[in-house]
């Protein structure tokens, strides 16, 4: 661990913390030195259910199938309670899928929807760097990597700000940061934007774009219920009642939405 960065803090704070963002950086391990497939995210098939209280089984997903390939951005969207969340959550390994498969290149990260969720160490430059700890890094290439990240989220002159001083979107910025400092291959982005104001939705977004160069080796998995953030992906995902019913190039989702939505105008009269 980077004593320098971490020296404000007291075992017990990095222990608790430690555990916890275990769920954020998950397989954090080296990358592997072979080379990295094209596709970067693949699901086959997954299937996902609950079983209620009344012991009925809830089907969440229904033979949901995708592919995102590496250097890509691509965006899951439908409407609220479609499946995004859970088919996401699934590719990331926090749930089990009931049927079917699944690859997601590792490291993988997944950033959560709230941003105070995503931050725990009490400085910008200590909080990009706390998952690097467990590489056993030489301090230089922990400052590197952490000066990297943070440039490419366009948060470099931020690195000794206290992070309770940041906005929501500064703070989601950062915890992009701390996966591409790990070397994340793939992120798993649950509706960044959400609690955001305009301002922040486009720095997260300019940050996100940056983390996913159209030739370089990290994806992009991003839910969002906003259109408008629809333009700026590589493609796009479109769910209803848990199953993908259209996926394909940014122009193609926009036609197949607008369809959507002028037929709904007509069964309604509108
Ligand atoms: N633990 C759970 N128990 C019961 N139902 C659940 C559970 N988790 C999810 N669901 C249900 O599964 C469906 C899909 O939820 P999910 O959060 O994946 O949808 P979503 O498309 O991400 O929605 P939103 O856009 O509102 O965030 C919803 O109907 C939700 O109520």
């Amino acid at each position: 661990m980077p004593a320098i960065l971490f020296s404000s803090l007291t075992g017990t704070t990095t222990m608790v913390a430690s555990s916890w963002r275990c769920l954020l950086r998950i397989g954090g391990g080296r990358p592997s030195d072979s080379a990295a497939p094209t596709i970067a995210i693949e699901g086959d098939r997954l299937s996902f259910s609950l079983v209620s209280k009344n012991r009925a089984t809830v089907e969440i997903l229904k033979d949901c199938s995708l592919r995102v390939p590496s250097g890509e951005l691509w965006m899951l969207l439908g409407p609220n309670g479609c499946g995004k969340s859970t088919l996401l959550q699934v590719l990331a390994g926090f749930l089990k899928p009931t049927k079917g498969s699944f690859h997601v290149n590792r490291p993988k990260s997944f950033v959560f929807q709230n941003p105070d969720h995503q931050v725990v160490m009490p400085t910008v430059e200590a909080d990009v760097a706390f998952g690097l700890g467990k590489f056993d890094l030489a301090l230089d290439e922990v400052r590197s990597r952490v000066s990297k990240a943070l440039d490419a989220v366009g948060m470099l002159k931020y690195s000794q700000r206290p992070i309770q001083t940041l906005s929501g979107g500064q703070k989601q910025r950062v915890a992009i940061a701390g996966a591409l400092a790990e070397e994340s291959k793939v992120l798993l982005l649950d509706e960044l934007t959400t609690f955001l104001d305009e301002y922040d939705q486009l720095g997260v977004i300019e940050a996100v774009k940056n983390s996913v160069p159209g030739n370089g080796e990290v994806a992009a998995l991003w839910v969002t219920h906003r259109l408008e953030e629809l333009k700026h992906a590589d493609g796009a995902f479109y769910m209803e009642n848990g199953c993908i019913v259209m996926h394909g190039d940014v122009p193609s989702v926009v036609d197949f939405l607008k369809r959507k939505q002028s037929c709904y105008i007509q069964h309604f009269n509108l």
